[in-house]
């Protein structure tokens, strides 16, 4: 049997980082959705007690460093099937990207498998599991537009999806470490989204409101570090983006459009600088 399962990236419409933890990690209060842009995933169950992953992309590692592998030997350990696992990424997110393309994919895998061997593992079961993994992969289990606080680790999903809008997403040709990214800023001198705006905006469904307070801790550090990020927000705004913002620790930055019209000139425009752009739709969850 072979199940298919799709991997979508993540956005984050807000990031405020509150406080460093005892533990290093930081305490964080999020607004995350979903877009179309999607890898994907074949499972096939095989007789050998292996975990095997193929895939297209030639950069990224095969073994237990992938996520996908961590997701799977997790399950495995917990729920104790006995065959082994081969998967087929077709990975069309960009890599280090702040669009949650490994954790999206750890989040495919946990699901690919409880339904490849009928495990009855609960959303919350798998997303207790996959924190170690990655701290964006309990979102990505539930995948519907949510407020996510703690480390990444409590969703609380929305009732309503974040409006429907065109997104152009703008990867800068720079991979940006998140490790390094929470290990050098100063929380001190952090700005702080309105949060709670952005999660009532979305539960009363105005656009206009949300699009105000989109806002990220995480973009004044990265920008400092690569300004072709805030060249990149800066160019998308003066091409009448309705709004700008950086996802997670970067360097991808996401504008909102309303009008597709619109969407597609930011687009077109954008492709002048930088060759990893992408046109896309919220996803209506
Ligand atoms: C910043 C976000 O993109 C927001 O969506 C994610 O939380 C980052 O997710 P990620 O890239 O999958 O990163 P993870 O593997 O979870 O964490 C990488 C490292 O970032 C730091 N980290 C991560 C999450 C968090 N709440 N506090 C942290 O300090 C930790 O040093 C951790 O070891
Ligand atoms: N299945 C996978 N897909 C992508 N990267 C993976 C995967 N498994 C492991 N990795 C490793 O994880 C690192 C970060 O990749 P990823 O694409 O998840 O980052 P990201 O988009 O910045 O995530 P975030 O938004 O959560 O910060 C890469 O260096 C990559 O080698």
């Amino acid at each position: 049997m072979e199940i298919i399962e799709k991997a979508p990236a993540k956005i984050n419409l807000g990031l405020d980082v509150l406080y460093k933890r005892d533990d290093g990690y930081h305490e964080l209060e999020m607004i995350m959705a979903s877009v179309d842009l999607s890898d994907r995933l074949i499972l096939t169950a095989i007789p050998t007690d292996d975990i095997i992953i193929k895939t297209d992309n030639g950069f990224l590692p095969v073994d237990r460093k992938n996520n996908i592998y961590q997701a799977i030997d997790i399950m495995k350990k917990t729920y104790g099937f006995t065959q082994g696992v081969e998967v087929n990424l077709k990975k069309n997110l960009p890599v280090a990207a702040g669009l949650g393309g490994g954790s999206s994919d750890a989040a495919a895998a946990f699901r690919g498998v409880n339904r490849l061997f009928n495990l009855g593992a609960t959303l919350e079961e798998m997303a207790k599991l996959s924190v170690p993994i990655g701290t964006d992969i309990p979102y990505c289990l539930y995948g519907q537009t949510a407020l996510v606080t703690g480390v990444g680790d409590r969703v609380t999903p929305l009732s309503h999806p974040m409006p429907q809008c065109w997104i152009v997403l703008v990867k800068p040709k720079i991979s940006v470490s998140t490790p390094r990214v929470f290990s050098k800023i100063q929380v001190d001198s952090l700005s702080h989204p309105n949060i709670k705006a952005i999660y009532h905006a979305i539960e009363n469904q105005d656009y206009q409101e949300m699009i105000q307070h989109l806002g990220n801790s995480l973009e004044s550090y990265t920008m400092e570090v690569f300004p072709i990020v805030k060249y990149v927000k800066n160019k998308m705004l003066e091409f009448g983006a309705d709004a700008a913002v950086m996802s997670g620790s970067g360097p991808t930055v996401l504008a909102l459009c309303k009008k597709r019209s619109r969407a597609v000139h930011v687009a077109n425009a954008l492709k002048g600088f930088c060759d990893e752009v992408y046109l896309v739709r919220t996803l209506n969850r």
